[in-house]
């Protein structure tokens, strides 16, 4: 042995080289895991050899970038790096200290620091993240409006609150409200995005706030108030007028001829005027004009003013009365296409209007309705004052729409803009593990019973146990679904009906009253119960779930409608944005009430979204 060491052999001495080699190697994987904060997490047991799962830095580099005779990088330069080029980090650096932009609307103008970044999210990243660093002002303006009565609002519209907030002890507003009617009152200062242009028109607000937090009446109070106004000034320069035409009547001499002249002239009363209404709410879908409409009928009582709420589910009797109405009208709610084409043939309609409202403005301004929508505008801007879009969700290409075309938009923004109301949780089932083995119809089964079964939960907000029928929102991806759900859901003994847009309209409002509004629900649990007779006679037999209704609906059921008495929203599918998991979710945990989300996981299903959306929503931050 010690011949064999004092006369080293070639292959011992290429052995010793290459364990020096692998040495070295180690120590300095090591000293970089060390720098990086990691090596110290895992302790290192056995022999230290190189993992083969580190991967190599250096992979995107080509010959040329080494010997740096290349000035431009070619497009797949920068794959599989591991650490950003010299150059981008100076950009960035540069970045950090002249202070750019706040990164998301969520911080105090800090850039903002996330823990785990949205790697799933951002590959679909819809959403406008819009900036606000001045949110401890939006905050102290939230906290100084506690109470409706510190809003300068005409004394009827403050008591006609009470009407549209019935069976409620305190009505403070909520923040949408205490941003919103403030700036649209034209009491505060608020951010605008860009350099003040000098185009005229009317003076444009984006009003962003989460899901259920009532936008509805942040624009309908304001409004109302304007048009009040408007209304009571137009009578004094009425009257001025008429005490002056009698003044110079008497002052000239008798004239009988004009006398009669004037005699034929029909009397017209300026107050009333039919077809002619001063505000207009746009909105996307016939069951958000039933809803808006409601809400405006209930502060016309108080208020005294006309609404007229049209959709293409109605007679064209039935408009041609809401609109031509003898009395006149104030506000037409209407969706855009329906009032797009009325103003076609009825130009006058938009010729007095001041207050133009695009409630689910990203609706408004996607394909499907943007013509219609821009069509009313252009007709109603010559007279048009103000311009309300409301929403809560701005995806990029409204807000790059906005920017263009309304450079100097007054932009109110909630704090929780984007995120998921804080007392909403999200549950993951996993359709692949057993009992479901990849069976969706079941598992969404399965989840409605357990729903059903659990004991009714002690709510200590509203101070009283939850309501004993539980309503729960199944959201499907493509409209066909949803009476193939809702059918197997029935055989399972559950009382599910199917919500899409060729619903019969009658049958329509009946299963949406009983969603949407408590007194309804009682009226129309007692006929629904009626008319389910034969199914539970067919179903007599069966397990049948008597405690809990359901609607298996598309998107059509998530925007806008006021879900109030829905505890549990089940996502049948992985929506395909943030925006739908935002309006989705939305439709439950509404004015701070508690609300559950539930996955269903299936094969094939982004697991790693709704794992982010679940890390958001726990820390309660925006989605992206
Ligand atoms: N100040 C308030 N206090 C208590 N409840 C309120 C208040 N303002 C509105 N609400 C109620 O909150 C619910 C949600 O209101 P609304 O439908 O206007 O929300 P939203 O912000 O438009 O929601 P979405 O974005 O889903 O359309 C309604 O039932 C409404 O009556």
């Amino acid at each position: 042995m010690l011949r064999q060491v004092a006369r080293p052999c070639p292959f011992c001495e290429l052995r010793s080289l290459l364990g020096q080699q692998t040495r070295l190697y180690t120590q300095v994987q090591r000293e970089r895991g060390e720098r990086h904060g990691a090596a110290s997490s895992r302790p290192r047991s056995g022999p230290s050899r190189p993992s083969r799962m580190v991967l190599s830095e250096n992979v995107g580099r080509t010959p040329a970038d080494a010997r740096h005779t290349r000035r431009k990088p070619d497009a797949f330069a920068y794959l599989n790096r591991t650490e950003a080029p010299r150059g981008l980090e100076r950009v960035r650096e540069q970045r950090e200290t002249r202070g750019s932009r706040p990164a998301t609307g969520r911080d105090d103008g800090k850039r903002r620091t996330r823990s785990e970044p949205f790697h799933a999210l951002k590959m679909q990243s819809s959403l406008h993240q819009v900036p606000y660093n001045n949110r401890t002002a939006v905050k102290r303006q939230i906290e100084q409006y506690d109470s409706f009565a510190k809003f300068p609002l005409a004394e009827p519209i403050l008591r006609a609150v009470n009407d549209a907030l019935p069976d409620l002890e305190y009505r403070n507003p909520t923040p949408a409200q205490a941003v919103a009617i403030p700036a649209l009152l034209g009491l505060l200062k608020t951010v605008r995005t860009k350099v003040k242009t000098k185009k005229s028109g009317p003076e444009a607000f984006l009003l962003a706030a989460e899901t259920g937090s009532g936008k509805t009446l942040a624009y309908l109070l304001p409004t109302l108030d304007a048009i009040k106004r408007e209304e009571i000034d137009e009578k004094e320069e009425a009257e001025e007028q008429a005490i002056k035409d009698a003044e110079a009547a008497t002052a000239k001499p008798h004239d009988q001829r004009a006398d009669m002249f004037s005699a034929e002239e029909p009397d017209i009363n300026k107050a009333v005027d039919p077809a002619r209404p001063r505000a207009i709410i746009l909105v996307p879908s016939a069951e958000l004009v039933a809803q808006v409409g409601a809400v405006a009928k209930s502060l016309s009582h108080t208020v005294k003013f006309r609404a007229a709420p049209i959709s293409a589910k109605m007679s064209a009797t039935v408009i041609r009365n809401q609109l031509f109405n003898v009395n006149g009208v104030d506000v037409v709610i209407s969706t855009p296409p329906l009032l797009a084409s009325i103003a076609e043939s009825n130009p006058n309609i938009l010729a007095r209007v001041t207050h133009l409202i695009c409630d689910e403005a990203d609706s408004l301004f996607d394909r499907s309705f943007k013509q219609s929508t821009t069509e009313i505008l252009d007709r109603a801007t010559p007279s048009l004052k103000k311009l309300i879009l409301c929403s809560a969700t701005i995806p990029k290409y409204l807000d790059k729409y906005l920017a263009d075309k309304f450079p100097d938009m007054h932009r109110l923004v909630t704090p929780n803009l984007h995120a998921i109301p804080r007392r909403v949780q999200l549950g993951v089932v996993d359709v692949n593990k057993d009992p479901y083995r990849g069976n969706k119809m079941l598992a969404c089964a399965d989840t409605i019973w357990q729903i059903g079964k659990a004991s009714g939960d002690y709510d200590p907000t509203e101070g009283k146990e939850a309501v004993p029928t539980k309503r729960v929102l199944v959201f499907v991806n493509e409209r066909e679904n949803t009476e193939e759900v809702a059918q197997y859901l029935t055989k399972k003994g559950i009382d599910a009906l199917a919500f899409h847009r060729d619903t019969d309209p009658s049958r329509q409002a009946k299963i949406l009253a009983s969603f949407t509004n408590d007194a309804h629900a009682k009226e129309s649990a007692e006929s629904e119960d009626n008319k389910a007779a034969p199914i539970k006679t067919e179903l007599a037999n069966k397990r049948t779930l008597p405690n809990t209704k359901v609607i298996v609906t598309t998107d059509l059921g998530s925007r806008g409608i006021d879900t109030v008495s829905v505890r549990h929203v089940i996502l049948y599918d992985v929506p395909h944005t943030t925006i739908d998991f935002i309006h989705r979710l939305g439709r439950t945990g509404r004015m701070g009430r508690r609300g559950r989300g539930i996955v269903l996981l299936g094969p094939g299903d982004r697991a790693d979204v709704v794992r982010e959306v679940r890390e958001a929503m726990f820390r309660g931050e925006a989605l992206i």
